[in-house]
């Protein structure tokens, strides 16, 4: 096992109140392994997948639980480790790259900058291997003398994950990278990263939108409210979603590829400050009833844990 994160618990201390945005979450990722966190916005999707390489900023802070990253405890790591940490062992993508890549300054310029911060090699050399990450992905060697504005968006996503997987991470974590796309270039990435594993890499993929997490991920993580609602293999969750807040979100959610009938969920997720008393779906679940203001269990039904009172038995 690559990742694994245990009962992780991270709030925001907001002034108007404590934002509970991951609660209790269990989380495993295996070498190789693409893993989906789905979720409308709000539900903790980033915050839990930003508390594996601790990049919580003031006011939040991972108040519980255990994150394991091959073999060490991320949470007892020192300043020093934590940057080796990030870049060379996990790498980050981002929604949009125009708020991570510098504007002024030469692709190769800012790809060469990661790798001398980690590697001991020379600037030209440096240059060289950001040629070839760039081809890696699909683009000239020669963009490395482009300016990120003379770059296309699907272009510059590319740029970022030459850059993410230049120091040849064993993870891979991209959040909402195809959301400022348009389809087509949306499946380049997307198979793009699909490479990225081939490799041997696992990749963990933030996405609210199900159906492109459910065409190559082999395990998905629904999010609702701060809690891990569903977890299981993709391709289950996607024919037969177990949790009633997994199938309004698989209906809610057109499908580019399949015709289908989209129906909205009705309502709101609810705010994280003060969460409905037991599940925090029910006000919005056709199947709420009576045990549903209790908290309900994480339930193991047929090798998929299901945090439901539906399928207690
Ligand atoms: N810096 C912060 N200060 C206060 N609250 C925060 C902060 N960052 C996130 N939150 C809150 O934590 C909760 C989870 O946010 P998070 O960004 O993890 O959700 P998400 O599912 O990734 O949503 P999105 O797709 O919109 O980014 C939200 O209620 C959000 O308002």
């Amino acid at each position: 096992m690559l990742l694994d994160i245990k009962n992780l618990r991270t709030y925001f201390y907001t002034r108007r109140g404590v934002v509970k945005a991951v609660e209790n979450v269990d989380l495993s990722v295996d070498k190789g392994e693409f893993v989906s966190i789905v979720g409308e916005s709000g539900c903790g999707k980033s915050t839990l997948a930003y508390s594996v390489i601790r990049m919580i900023s003031y006011p939040g802070e991972i108040v519980g639980g255990e994150i394991i990253f091959d073999g060490r405890d991320v949470l007892k790591l020192n300043e020093e480790e934590l940057r080796a940490l990030r870049g060379k062992e996990i790498g980050m993508v981002f929604q949009d790259p125009m708020t991570s890549l510098d504007p002024l300054e030469k692709i190769g310029d800012q790809i060469t900058e990661t790798i001398l911060e980690h590697m001991d090699v020379s600037k030209k050399e440096a240059l060289q291997i950001a040629g070839e990450m760039l081809e890696k992905v699909g683009l000239p060697a020669d963009r490395v003398n482009y300016y990120p504005h003379q770059l296309s968006g699907g272009q510059r996503q590319r740029v970022m994950i030459a850059m993410a997987v230049s120091l040849n991470p064993k993870l891979l974590i991209a959040d909402e990278p195809t959301t400022a796309l348009d389809v087509i270039v949306q499946e380049k990435i997307m198979d793009l990263l699909d490479d990225m594993r081939k490799e041997g890499r696992a990749i963990m993929l933030i996405t609210h939108d199900f159906a492109l997490a459910s065409e190559r991920s082999d395990k998905i993580a629904v999010m609702y409210a701060g809690w891990l609602v569903e977890l299981g293999s993709a391709k289950e969750i996607a024919h037969e979603p177990l949790h009633p807040y997994s199938k309004g979100l698989i209906d809610s959610v057109p499908d580019v590829w399949i015709d289908k009938e989209v129906k909205p969920l009705p309502g709101f997720p609810p705010d994280l400050i003060n969460p409905p008393e037991g599940c925090r779906f029910r006000p919005r679940c056709p199947f709420a009833k009576q045990e549903c203001v209790k908290e309900p269990p994480a339930l193991n039904v047929d090798g998929r844990v299901v945090k439901c009172w539906l399928y207690e038995v």
